[in-house]
């Protein structure tokens, strides 16, 4: 599992660097990732925010659209941009849409023994990148770590950030999320993902990796969420899709993929406020990376908070 060099690149006084290796958790595909590491690690480790991409991402997309690296440079902390699934793993039929398969992992691990072998982006993610990373003796302190994503990513970030509270090992400190993902087995990419990933169908999912979901489960244990989203909508009554001005707005919210208003009604009947769970709603803005460029200065500082308390 050791790390080869792809590229190295100067920004914000910070080297961001691509990586790839064999990956065990991806069935021995290569996996590749970039990582940014700023100026300030040369006095010692410096805590990690990870960023998860979309649909039809990559390592790429977040790290060269999102705008989090000047950000991060300045609060030094560094980022980690994982791809968005196995590539090449040769699983007949991965190649065949882009809401499934390669390019969709969904953050998960399979339990469909056709996808099992190579689609474990959750372990991934969660395990396997920490491990690489440290083992590497690259600066990074996995014990002050964050999430955020956007869209499919963003419902990466919510429902590992919430299994880590249920499961009690607390591996991020906060989370956060752009357009993401909330109600994923109410909606056609989490039914589409959890039909064909996990062998037990969309109860697996729903059980397992659907914040909505999740969130009914937590104790009372404090979370630290911020989502930012490009619709306009209330605890349980979506406005029309008229509402929007023709060309702006978010189609994928439109086309009820999202599906905020279950995810912030299901935080608000378990108690949460929106200083723990703080949703904000920004009309106008559509679903790509000239909204979540707008806005990541907003996340990154936002785990700041956690991340160096
Ligand atoms: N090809 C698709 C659109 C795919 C898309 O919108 N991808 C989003 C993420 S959607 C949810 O996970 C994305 O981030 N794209 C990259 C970008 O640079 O915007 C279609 O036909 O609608």
């Amino acid at each position: 599992m050791s790390l080869e060099t792809v590229s190295v690149t100067k920004s914000f006084d910070g080297h961001l660097t691509k990586y790839k290796f064999k990956s065990t958790a991806l069935g021995g595909v290569y996996a590749k990732f970039n990582l940014f590491i700023p100026a300030n690690a040369a006095a010692g480790k410096v805590p990690v925010l990870v960023f998860l991409a979309g649909l039809e991402c990559s390592e790429d997309t977040g790290a060269q659209k999102g705008a989090f690296i000047g950000p991060a440079a300045k609060e030094g902390i560094a980022l980690l941009f994982p791809d968005t699934s196995p590539r090449g793993a040769g699983v007949e039929g991965e190649d065949d849409d882009w809401q499934f398969g390669t390019g969709a992992g969904f953050y998960l691990n399979a339990t469909n023994p056709k996808w099992a072998k190579h689609y474990n982006m959750l372990t991934h993610v969660t395990v396997e990148l920490p491990q690489v990373i440290e083992a590497a003796g690259l600066p990074v302190d996995f014990t002050r770590q964050s999430i955020t994503g956007h869209s499919m990513g963003g419902h990466g970030s919510l429902t590992l950030y919430l299994s880590s509270l249920l499961g009690g090992s607390k591996q991020y400190r906060s989370a956060s999320a752009f357009a993401p993902i909330c109600n994923p087995s109410k909606c056609p990419w989490g039914e589409t993902a959890f039909k064909g990933y996990l062998a037990g169908g969309i109860a697996e999912g729903q059980d397992l990796y659907d914040a909505t979901e999740l969130v009914k489960k937590l104790p009372k244990t404090p979370v630290h969420i911020l989502i930012d989203y490009v619709g306009c909508f209330v605890i349980g009554a979506v406005l029309p899709v008229d509402h929007f001005v023709q060309g702006t707005g978010d189609k994928h919210y439109k086309n009820g993929q999202l599906l905020p208003d279950n995810f912030l009604k299901a935080a608000r009947d378990q108690g949460y406020d929106e200083v723990q769970v703080r949703v904000r709603d920004h009309e106008g803005y559509d679903h790509g990376y000239y909204f979540i460029s707008t806005f990541g200065a907003d996340h990154v500082h936002f785990h700041a908070n956690f991340l160096k308390a």
